[in-house]
């Protein structure tokens, strides 16, 4: 092939000036989340050497239109030029430096994720096609701006560079030692085992940049001698000491997509590293692919595609961007790299394809408007707004509330933090901030299960006393609470009603530190069953053996009270965010109703996989 392109150039080169191209209608982008650019590179001269002529010709770069030419092999007949085009949001010739794609693309991600969101710029392209030339000068000059100190308010910055191949990863600023790619409970990635650096200025970051690029994996290639055979994924954290909470800015080189005819001279490690880099890429493709048909199905309201962001590290890396229950603030900006030559002409139509797939919108919010029933998606000036409606009176000011963050970190942010900023608007009181809180959590806990049977049971059997029981949902699965659903129940003391799954708080009692092995903080418990039904080896909340006669006398003596109903329950632990709790169901004590101080109304969140307790 590469010899009937050489043969035929001249041809080729007659047959390009008298191309006419057909007219593109300028489609706009339709996300702001999303930015997809292409940048073409020059010919470089191993491509002049090698005597291929320019393959890819950007219209006006307005237009985001490129043209790509190939020259078709016809059986019958003289070579027939084919062209096609393809339609980025932003385009960059082969003139533009990579100072002034980062003024156009990356600038606006620094205050972004200053203030806690999550920028993701990623080159991807074929081998050769200039990613590493773009994210490095990137990575500089992102240095360069983020710690010149412009931005205004206190954050601490923090750097980790890895090195994804395949599915393993390794750490590049430090000796690449071995590190995994996890999801925490919030379903945020967590790099696992990365040294954090903490950087100070401008000359630290760049010799951290340095020193990554120095321990970057590299293996010569057919195609080019410095390729990279890994994703370099650089993250930088930015921390909040204020609000206690992140932003982040991802700058990733992928790998290069390479063809066989690349490593047909290379061995069997080459072959399966290849292989392996080509997995990965292939599932960031699907990953693409699914992000369009769920953000088209969203559209049509049909059953969502599954996306398989969890099937590679990469793309588990690049959750945020394709999981469509994403629930933090998220920009992306997409660079496709394209060599120029005619020798690629196929691999650069790839690159572009996906290209050309990625520009539908991925953000759910912003495609349907606000979500209203989905705090967790809420952009920050979707929160101030839903704030400033339903905050009561006085109504609680959004930008002391909720300065920069979204709908997810606000509900991150732990109670007290929540109430004094509520506090900080003139004539709030406390108790209107723990309610407001309440408020906010309720919606999000109903979002989690779609608002339908939770919403109609927490509404009916909140204050009022009548407590509505759905069909299906009463006494079903689909408790997500643990309020009691029993219209005659309400009004009469707890002590009266107590029934599994309830959950009880407990009193202080001056014997229970010595004897208990919980934290001391651990003041609920959730009932299981009358004691009678308790095998006899759990102990109870004394420490005794629940059913041993001679214990029980004992118990009696030793603490004094008088002897209520008694009940086996579980512990609720404190959970790792202020206010949440886990249930240790094998945590097992048998306690006396007299022991018991209240009910306490608890809610499971799903997203989070923890229980909330209810004002
Ligand atoms: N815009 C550009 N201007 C001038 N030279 C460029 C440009 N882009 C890339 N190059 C040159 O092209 C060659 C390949 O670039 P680079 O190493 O960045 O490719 P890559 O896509 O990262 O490849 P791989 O996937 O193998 O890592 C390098 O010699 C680089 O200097």
């Amino acid at each position: 092939m590469d010899r009937f392109l050489l043969d035929n150039a001249a041809l080729y080169r007659t047959l390009v000036k008298g191309f006419k191209p057909t007219p593109v209608p300028r489609s706009t982008s339709t996300s702001s989340d999303i930015i997809v650019s292409a940048r073409v590179r020059p010919l470089i001269d191993e491509d002049v050497e090698a005597g291929f002529p320019s393959a890819v010709f950007p219209r006006s770069l307005g237009t985001g239109v490129v043209d790509i030419h190939d020259l078709y092999n016809h059986p019958r007949g003289r070579p027939i030029l084919k062209s096609s085009n393809y339609q980025v949001d932003r385009l960059f010739d082969s003139q533009t430096t990579t100072e002034e794609i980062y003024e156009n693309l990356v600038v606006d991600l620094l205050p972004f994720t200053w203030n806690g969101g999550i920028g993701t710029l990623f080159a991807y392209g074929q081998t050769g096609s200039g990613k590493t030339f773009t994210v490095s000068r990137i990575e500089q000059l992102v240095a360069e701006s983020l710690m010149k100190g412009n931005l205004e308010g206190e954050r601490r910055i923090y750097m980790t560079i890895i090195d994804l191949g395949g599915n393993s990863a390794y750490d590049l600023l430090n000796e690449r030692e071995p590190i995994s790619i996890l999801e925490d409970s919030f379903g945020v990635t967590q790099l696992a085992g990365a040294v954090e650096h903490i950087v100070k200025d401008e000359h630290d970051m760049m010799s951290l940049i340095m020193r990554a690029a120095s321990f970057r994996r590299t293996a010569p290639t057919f195609k080019n001698d410095a390729s990279s055979r890994s994703h370099a994924i650089c993250r930088i954290r930015i921390y909040n000491p204020v609000t206690d909470s992140d932003g982040y800015l991802y700058l990733i080189d992928l790998a290069g997509s390479e063809a066989a005819r690349d490593v047909a001279v290379h061995g069997a490690d080459r072959m399966r590293e290849t292989r392996e880099i080509n997995i990965s890429l292939s599932v960031l493709k699907d990953c693409i692919r699914g992000k369009v048909q769920s953000d088209r199905s969203a559209k049509s309201r049909q059953k969502k595609p599954h996306i398989p962001f969890r099937s590679s590290a990469l793309t588990k890396v690049l959750k945020h961007v394709f999981d469509p229950n994403s629930s933090r603030s998220c920009k992306t900006v997409v660079i496709a790299c394209v060599n120029p030559s005619l020798a690629d002409t196929g691999p650069s139509k790839n690159t572009l394809r996906y290209a050309e797939l990625l520009r539908v919108q991925t953000s759910a919010s912003n495609k349907t408007g606000p979500d209203l029933k989905a705090p967790m998606l809420w952009t920050n000036a979707q929160l101030k707004s839903w704030i400033s409606k339903n905050s009561g009176t006085p109504s609680i000011s959004p930008t002391l509330l909720a300065p920069t963050e979204s709908g997810a970190q606000l509900l991150h942010l732990p109670s007290a933090d929540f109430e004094s900023r509520c506090l900080k608007t003139p004539g709030v009181s406390i108790a209107q901030a723990g309610a407001f809180r309440s408020k906010i959590w309720q919606l999000h806990v109903d979002s989690q299960h779609g608002g339908s049977s939770l919403t109609k049971i927490v509404a009916k059997s909140g204050d009022s006393t009548e407590a509505e029981t759905t069909p299906g949902s009463f006494g079903s699965l689909n408790r997500w609470s643990s309020r009691d659903l029993n219209p005659n129940a309400t009004g009469l003391p707890f002590q009266e009603r107590i029934r599994p799954g309830m959950v009880v708080s407990l009193k202080q009692h001056p014997e229970s530190t010595s004897i208990d092995s919980q934290p001391e903080n651990t003041k609920m418990v959730v009932i299981l069953c009358p004691s009678e039904a308790a095998p006899s080896d759990v102990k109870d909340r004394p420490g005794d053996m629940t059913n041993s006669k001679s214990n029980k006398q004992a118990d009696m003596e030793e603490i004094g009270d008088p002897r209520g109903k008694r009940f086996l329950c579980a512990m609720l632990m404190p959970g790792l965010t202020a206010d949440a709790y886990e249930l240790n169901i094998w945590s097992q004590a048998v306690i006396d109703v007299n022991m018991m101080e209240k009910e306490v109304i608890i809610e499971y969140d799903a997203g989070t996989r923890y229980y909330y307790v209810c004002l």
